[in-house]
This record gives structure tokens, sequence and C-alpha cells, in this order.
């Protein structure tokens, strides 16, 4: 049983309350930390957006929202009633000056409190919710202001964005969040790589010939068509979670866990990525589109019909090749992809290491393949190291990958809570390790953006792919050029 660490006393203000963020993923969040006592009752959860809303009608609406999305086995009445009673509202407009005084009111009645002020809205307001809240006295010492990504819509914008918090708090109390830095599985790689040094000594272009980075979504573009449309899967998901991936798998030991020690580590990555200029960006991209097809036999409308039928040639699927420019990483290729629509939801990390420089084992010796280590963050999560082993029996040497595998339910057995609950106890505690700094958010849009300019300077159509397949041909033919395969864990 994991140990439940309570955290103070706090005021949490989430802007964008009636939301889908805030209704699908902050509220469940926040009841299962109530479920366990992690913080004090009296602690408040001040719901502001611009609806005219009193408390009983923002409960109304949270209630209906955990109903959907918790499971049937975290409803208990009495709990629910509890959380409920947590939960208050006041009206804001973000960008205007309705409500600024109530809501400085409403904080003020309890100057101790941890004051975290959640934007779930979109980040042309982040600027403007935090001038707001500087002029109206609500950033005490205790505030922590918690940024949802995207982190505007290239470098301008996210250096704009940065520049108008940074005027009125300090980075120690700006909170960027990743979700995939919340998820369990992916703080795992700092302890896969960091608390076994085994690994830490095949972990260098010496032995890994490459490695895959697949995040997979069965979902469409579901009701967020708005947003996702101007955004695109590299914006969506690559900019952020993907490169963060990327960064813990690749980055040098810190010299602690402390947030600026890791942070430090992370940005040296992105700033070691091999640059893909805009001619370059046709051969090391590929960018798909799905059309209909079907899902776990059910078919499913294609990326344009989601849309409403407009046409449009944003990638709801992206592939690419990259490089890391250092001595630990030359040469050795890091393969990406992210869709919606493709067969299954999994996101899986696969390290290939290199072959034996010299083999001893005749042609005969059947399925030969190398080692791999296979990283699955969801679902099913757990690891599995893939070797070659003599198949047992008389008939000669025959040789068959087999692993020795992880699985966490099977090992922990216990509930895994979702990202944001991990998230948002660490914003209470001021603990910024799992969230990223604003030299990150700027590496990361300062090396996609030359590959959105590409695709802008030549305009193509993304690549039909139909829902249910695993993307694009080319996606496939990108990677077999260099003589490699997508390595499917479940096929
Ligand atoms: N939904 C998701 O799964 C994810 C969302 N995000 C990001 O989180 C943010 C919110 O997303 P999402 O919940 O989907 O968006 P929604 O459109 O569902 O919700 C937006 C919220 O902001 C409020 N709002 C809009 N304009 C203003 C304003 N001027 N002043 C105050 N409140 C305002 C809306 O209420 P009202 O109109 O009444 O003011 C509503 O509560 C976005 O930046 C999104 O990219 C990030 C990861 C995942
Ligand atoms: O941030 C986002 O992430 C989700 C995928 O998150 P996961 O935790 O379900 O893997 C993605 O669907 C969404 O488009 C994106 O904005």
């Amino acid at each position: 049983m994991a140990r439940i660490l309570p955290v103070a006393s706090f005021d949490c203000t989430v802007f964008g309350a009636t939301g889908d963020l805030t209704m699908r993923k902050l509220l469940p969040a926040l009841y299962h930390r109530h479920r366990d006592r992690q913080f004090p009752d009296t602690s408040r959860i001040i719901g502001a957006a611009r609806g005219q809303l009193d408390d009983d009608g923002f409960r109304r609406q949270a209630e209906a929202a955990l109903r959907q999305h918790l499971p049937a086995d975290a409803l208990e009445a009495a709990t629910l009633q509890e959380f409920l009673a947590q939960l208050h509202y006041r009206p804001i407009e973000g960008s205007g000056e309705g409500g600024w005084e109530t809501l400085a009111a409403t904080l003020a009645e309890r100057p101790g409190q941890v004051r975290p002020f959640y934007l779930a809205t979109s980040p042309e307001l982040y600027g403007p919710i935090c001038q707001r809240l500087a002029r109206h006295g609500a950033l005490s010492p205790q505030a922590r202001v918690v940024l949802e990504k995207p982190i505007g819509h290239d470098l301008t914008s996210a250096r704009d964005i940065n520049r108008a918090v940074g005027e009125v708090l300090p980075e120690a109390q700006t909170f960027r969040i990743d979700h995939y830095l919340g998820k369990e599985t992916v703080q795992n790689l700092m302890a896969l790589r960091f608390a076994n040094p085994i690994f830490e000594r095949l972990w260098h272009a010496d032995m890994i010939d490459h490695v895959q980075i697949t995040v997979a979504e069965e979902v469409g573009i579901g009701g967020r068509g708005g947003y996702y449309d101007r955004a695109g899967a590299l914006r969506d998901m690559v900019q952020n979670h993907m490169l963060q991936l990327l960064c813990l798998l690749a980055m040098e030991s810190p010299i602690s866990l402390d947030p600026d020690a890791v942070r430090d580590e992370k940005v040296k990555v992105l700033r070691a990525l091999k640059p893909i200029a805009p001619h370059e960006a046709h051969l090391a991209t590929v960018r798909g589109q799905y059309t209909a097809g079907a899902i776990a036999g059910q078919p499913v409308p294609g990326y344009r019909q989601d849309l409403g039928g407009e046409a449009s040639l944003t990638e709801s699927f992206v592939a690419l090749k990259l490089q890391i420019n250092s001595w630990r990483w030359a040469g050795v290729p890091f393969y990406l992809r992210t869709g919606k629509r493709l067969p299954r939801k999994v996101s899986e990390i696969i390290i290939e290491f290199r072959t034996p420089p010299f083999s001893i084992f005749p042609r005969e010796a059947v399925g030969m393949q190398p080692n791999r280590l296979l990283i699955r963050l969801q679902p099913e999560e757990g690891m599995r190291l893939e070797m070659m082993t003599k198949e047992p029996g008389p008939g000669g040497l025959h040789l068959r990958p087999t692993g020795l595998d992880i699985s966490f339910e099977k090992t922990f057995g216990q509930r895994y809570p979702d990202a944001y609950e991990r998230l948002l106890m660490d914003v209470v505690r001021g603990n910024t390790t799992l969230f990223m700094r604003r030299d990150e958010v700027e590496m990361a849009w300062q090396w996609v953006e030359p590959i959105l300019q590409g695709w802008t300077d030549r305009p193509e159509t993304p690549r039909p792919y139909a829902a249910g397949s695993w993307g694009p041909t080319a996606a496939i033919a990108m990677i077999e050029r260099d003589g490699r395969t997508w390595y499917e864990s479940l096929e």
C-alpha cells in the first residue's frame, strides 16, 4: 500500500471550472485525494468561469461529472457529499474586470492557505489572468499558478505567455504541467535509469542501435476539434509529452532530485537535439490524417467528418526520426510516432540493442533477434527485457526471444493514481520537479518550429490512413529505409 503524505490546507481556484478538463480530469483527481484524506477538510476548491452559476449550480455540474467519470466502486455517497461541500464557484471574466474583487475577498477569508490557481483555460488567458491575480493582491507567497499545456502555439506566443506570467510571478511559483510527467510509469523511467546501474552501462550508442517511442490513441478528436485542428499531432503530443519522454530517456544523471537539477539535465537534451531544418522536414517526418475505418470492430468516421465535414490539412498522426548530438547518443536514431484512431491505446518505449558483432550460431539457429527493452507506459504497465534463449529439446540449436517480465499490476497490485492526482498534490507542496521550466518549454518549441515551418513552406495534404491502422504506410517506409521496423509488442 502506497504511503499517503498529507498536504497543507489549500484554496485551489480552478479557472475554466466548467470545461472538459476540469470535469473529466481535475475534479475526479481531487475527489480521489479527498477520499484518501490527503488534504484537510478546511481546503476549498473554487471554480471560476464566465457562466453565472452559484455554489449549488457548480456542485450539481460537478456531481454529474464525477458520477460519469469515476469508477462505480470509488463513489461513496458520504465521501461524495463531503467533497461537494468543499466546492465553491465565483463567476469571473478572465480577460475583463468582472468578478475579481469577489474572488479576492473569498481568498482573503483564509490568508494562511496555500493558494494554487489552476489555469484550465485557453493559453491566451494565462497572461491576463495572472496580471489580474497580481493586481488584486491574490498572489501571496503561498500562491502557485498552474499553466496547462499547450503553452502557446509557437515559440513567439510561448515566450509572450512566459514573459507575461514571469512579470508577476517567480519561476518557483510557476507550474507548467505536462501530465505525462505525473504518470507512475514515466516517473519510473528515473528509477529504471538511475537506481539500476546495470542499465546505465548499456545506455549508450556503443550498445543501443535505436530507440522507438510510440504514443498511440484509439480515440479521435472527439469534441475538441476546434482546438485540435489548430494544433495537430506535432503541437499536441510531440512538442510536450513525447519530448519530455525523450528527455527522461536520454538525459545524464542529475546530481540530485532537486527540481532544477533534473530540469537542467532535461534542457541539455533539448539543446542537443539535432535541428531538422525546414527543407529537411519532408524527409524526416511523416504526417497523416485518419479516414473512416473501424476500431475494435466498430465503424468510426474520418477526421474530416469528425470536424463536421470541413476540409483540413491538420495531421492527426506524425512520425519522425531525430538525433541527439552528444557523445552518449551520436548515431543513435530515435523514431517517434503518435496518432489518433490507431488500433489501440498504447504508450511504449522500445530500446533496441545492437546485435552481436560476430555470430557463432549457424543460420539454422532460427529466430535470432536483437535484445530489446520494452517499457510499457500504459496500459498494462510494465517492462520486458527480451533475451535470446535456446529452445529446449534435442533437435539442434534453435534460438527464441523470451522475456524477463515485470508487470506492475502483478507486482504492486494496487490502483494506479491518475497523473493529475500526483501533480496536484505536488503543486500544493510547492514541488516543481515534475513540471516544465520556462527554458524547457521554449527549447522544445525552438526545435519543433522549423518542422512546422517546413510544412508551411511546402503545404501537402497529410497522408490518409484508415482508422484502426498503424498510420500511413509512409511512416513504415520511413523506418524501413534505415533497415529497421516498428515494433508492435502485442502483435
Ligand atoms: N480537455 C483536455 O483533455 C485537455 C485540455 N488541455 C488544455 O486545457 C485548457 C482547457 O481545456 P478544456 O477544458 O478542454 O476547454 P473547454 O473549452 O472545455 O473549457 C474552457 C473553460 O474555460 C472557461 N472560459 C472560457 N473563456 C473564459 C474567459 N474569458 N474567462 C474565464 N473563463 C473562461 C469556459 O467557461 P465559460 O465559457 O463559461 O467562461 C470553460 O469553463 C486548454 O488550454 C486545453 O488545451 C490540456 C490537456 C488535455
Ligand atoms: O495532452 C493530451 O493528451 C491526451 C492523451 O493523454 P493520455 O494520458 O490519455 O495518454 C490526448 O488525447 C490529447 O489530445 C492531448 O491534448
